[in-house]
């Protein structure tokens, strides 16, 4: 990272607990604006908490977060969830359409999805504008998480989190869907945050990382750390993660 690299988001001693269950401690770290950081670690590291967190789904006990900047609690919330979109692992779609699937983020906000709009999404993630009319439940899992991920660019987000998106999917559409993420950070320049358990995709489609394990930060930098960790934690997780 040049030190021009701006961040899109920042922690700063950020602790976050539900009743007593501490899940993140004192977590500090930036994710760099415009590039896609991956964020990898054992499952109940507190990764999908981490997301909960950037798009003021919750608030931390302790600590700031800063969006461009600004304090996230400073933010209103439906201008925070336009900045920062989310798209899940499993892409639950309403029944009907893939427009009208695709128009939910605005009809939210008492609004209508202008077509050109639809159009250029559903084209962006690769599928014919003729999909617009099809029925959503007839979609095949890659299908549905490129309108799960169109339906979240209708926004237009700066920010896009997404939480293992590709980890049910075979290895066709696993490809498909890295490149067309590559492809939207090109063209959108937006910044993104990609949790994965696979550390190859971590590696190939990340500059930068976040490592994380048991609620907090341990290691932070380029994505080729992963070749060669200095933590010792680090070095086990990846070891066992390769065999
Ligand atoms: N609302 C909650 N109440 C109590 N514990 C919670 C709550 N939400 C998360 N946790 C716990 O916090 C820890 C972190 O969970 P989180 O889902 O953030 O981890 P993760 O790294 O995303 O895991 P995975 O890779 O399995 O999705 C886990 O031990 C989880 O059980």
């Amino acid at each position: 990272m040049t030190k021009d690299t701006k961040a899109a988001i920042q922690f700063s001693h950020v602790n976050y607990q539900s009743g007593d269950t501490k899940i993140l401690h004192d977590i500090t770290g930036w994710f760099p604006k415009n590039r896609i950081t991956t964020l990898v670690g054992p499952s109940g590291a507190g990764k999908t908490t981490l997301f909960r967190l950037c798009n003021g789904l919750i608030s931390p006990d302790s600590g700031e977060i800063y969006i461009d900047d600004q304090k996230i609690s400073s933010y209103n919330p439906v201008e925070l969830r336009r900045k920062v979109g989310i798209a899940l692992q499993t892409a639950v779609m309403v029944p009907g359409t893939v427009r009208k699937n695709m128009a939910l983020p605005f009809e939210l906000q008492g609004k209508e999805l202008p077509e050109e709009t639809a159009e250029e999404m559903i084209k962006l993630v690769g599928l014919d504008k003729s999909y617009l009319d099809r029925d959503a439940k007839d979609l095949s899992g890659g299908q549905r998480q490129k309108v799960s991920i169109a339906r979240t660019l209708v926004m237009k987000p700066e920010i896009l989190l997404l939480d293992e998106i590709t980890s049910s999917l075979d290895r066709v559409s696993q490809q498909e869907i890295e490149e067309l993420i590559v492809r939207i950070n090109h063209t959108y320049q937006t910044t993104i945050m990609w949790i994965t358990h696979n550390l190859k995709q971590a590696l190939s489609i990340g500059e930068y990382t976040w490592v994380m394990m048991d609620g907090e930060l341990v290691e932070t930098g380029e994505s080729s750390l992963l070749k060669d960790p200095q933590n010792k934690r680090v070095q086990t997780f990846v070891k066992g993660e390769a065999e």
